[in-house]
């Protein structure tokens, strides 16, 4: 366990991340000195008063949009799924994977409390993120995605992408276990920004680490619900090749027009998504509406992602999920994107595909990951973009 009091690193300035004391001790605040927006002005698309077209998506995407008061937008009843109940009793385990399995069947997500991650913990991953958007643009820059890799500091995407912009900016790292590596998202931290995000490194290898933890024991509760036991998926994934993402979207002068994140499905096993302080802006795709999704400070989002809809041979849905802004208001969240070891086979255990056919070939997430980073930006079709582009070769062999 780390001890979010920070050290103070030299003089304090936009930069540089400090220790925010306090009297209790441990306070979990990493504060990196005040906002100065006019560094980030030199991001382009914030700067006017309307949203460049790059940034107008299909009307289809964003209908209904975030202002609207249809009857699609009113908040969903999600189910809520007690880790640590089903994680302390045989009944508490049938309670999990009965109300897993009814979601996962029809759109794919559910709620998830007693999940055991440390709420300072949270609260400094939420309050990290914060400061690192905040910082100039140079500084996040040190961290620039490079093409064909899923690490790194994005604004908008803008270097991959030419239409249907974002209206995001993001910092992904990947949690492995590749060669022992133990601290994997610290080293990208201090290798990429510098020394002085140590402790900001140190705050998300531990966050990584408790959603490692908890994406876990929801593979045992989907194993169970699924009937092919608490271990099967834990193993596949215990060894797992991560990503973990810091969303901002800041306050958009047109919200109606643009998007967060557009329609999608992840291309990962399973998202766990926690939202900062009260700013909706995840919807969810349920009856052909745009469910709003607003958990409590201390419950986790879960989304089935593509990878384990291939692993339950397409018994549980990938969810369909999007990403609203707001005219004042910014919004954060961050996602750890479980995935299997790069060069682990996809392939649903037995039981689940006889009687039914098999639905998806075989591929492993190196594959996949390949496919969404450098030929198809993942969206609402991506696995059957994928089984198409691995050819009929592959297709053959799940007749
Ligand atoms: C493997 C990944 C690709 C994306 C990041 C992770 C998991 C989710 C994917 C993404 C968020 C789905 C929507 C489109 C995307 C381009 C985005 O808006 O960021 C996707 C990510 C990506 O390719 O960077
Ligand atoms: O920010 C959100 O609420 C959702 C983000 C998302 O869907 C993603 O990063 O894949
Ligand atoms: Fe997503």
């Amino acid at each position: 366990m780390v001890d979010y009091q920070l050290s103070n690193s030299g003089e304090p300035n936009a930069t540089t991340p400090i220790a925010a004391m306090d009297q209790v001790g441990r306070n979990p605040l990493l504060l990196f000195g005040p906002a100065d927006d006019s560094k980030n002005a030199i991001i382009p698309w914030r700067q006017s008063k309307q949203i460049p077209d790059s940034f107008v998506w299909p009307h289809a995407d964003t209908h209904p949009p975030s202002s609207s008061t249809t009857t699609t937008t009113e908040l969903l009843d999600v189910p809520v799924v007690d880790l640590a109940a089903a994680l302390r009793d045989a009944a508490g385990m049938r309670d999990a994977a009965a109300q897993a399995a009814a979601a996962c069947a029809s759109h794919g997500f559910f709620l998830v409390t007693g999940h055991g991650v440390d709420p300072a913990l949270a609260r400094a991953a939420l309050d990290g993120a914060a400061g690192f958007f905040r910082l100039p643009l140079a500084t996040k820059q040190r961290a620039r995605r490079v093409t064909g890799s899923v690490a790194g500091y994005a604004a908008a995407h803008a270097d991959r992408f030419a239409a249907n912009l974002p209206w995001k900016e993001t910092l992904s790292f990947r949690h492995h276990h590749d060669d022992d590596d133990r601290d994997a998202v610290l080293d990208y931290f201090t290798s990429t920004l510098g020394d002085d995000f140590k402790p900001l490194g140190e705050v998300y290898q531990e966050y990584c680490g408790a959603m490692e933890a908890a994406s876990l024991a929801i593979m045992e509760v989907l194993g169970v619900s699924l009937g092919v036991g608490r271990g099967h998926y834990r193993d596949f994934f215990a060894d797992g090749s991560s990503v973990m993402r810091c969303n901002y979207y800041p306050p958009c002068p047109e919200p109606d027009r643009t998007l967060g994140t557009g329609p999608h499905c992840d291309p990962s096993a399973l998202t766990l998504l926690m939202q900062d302080g009260g700013v909706d802006g995840l919807q969810v795709l349920v009856d052909g509406g745009w469910r709003p999704v607003r958990p409590k400070p201390d419950e986790l989002v879960v989304n089935i992602g593509d990878t384990f809809m291939a692993l339950s041979n397409g018994r549980y849905k990938s969810c369909l999920h999007r990403a609203v802004v707001h005219r004042e208001r910014e919004r954060r969240s961050l996602a750890y994107f479980l995935c299997p070891r790069k060069d682990r086979v996809v392939r649903p255990p037995p039981s689940t595909t006889a009687p039914a056919p098999r639905l998806y070939p075989d591929f492993t997430w190196a594959d996949l990951s390949r496919f969404t980073q450098r030929h198809y930006r993942a969206d609402a079709r991506t696995l059957d973009a994928f089984a198409r582009w691995l050819g009929p070769a592959k297709a053959q062999e799940i007749v």
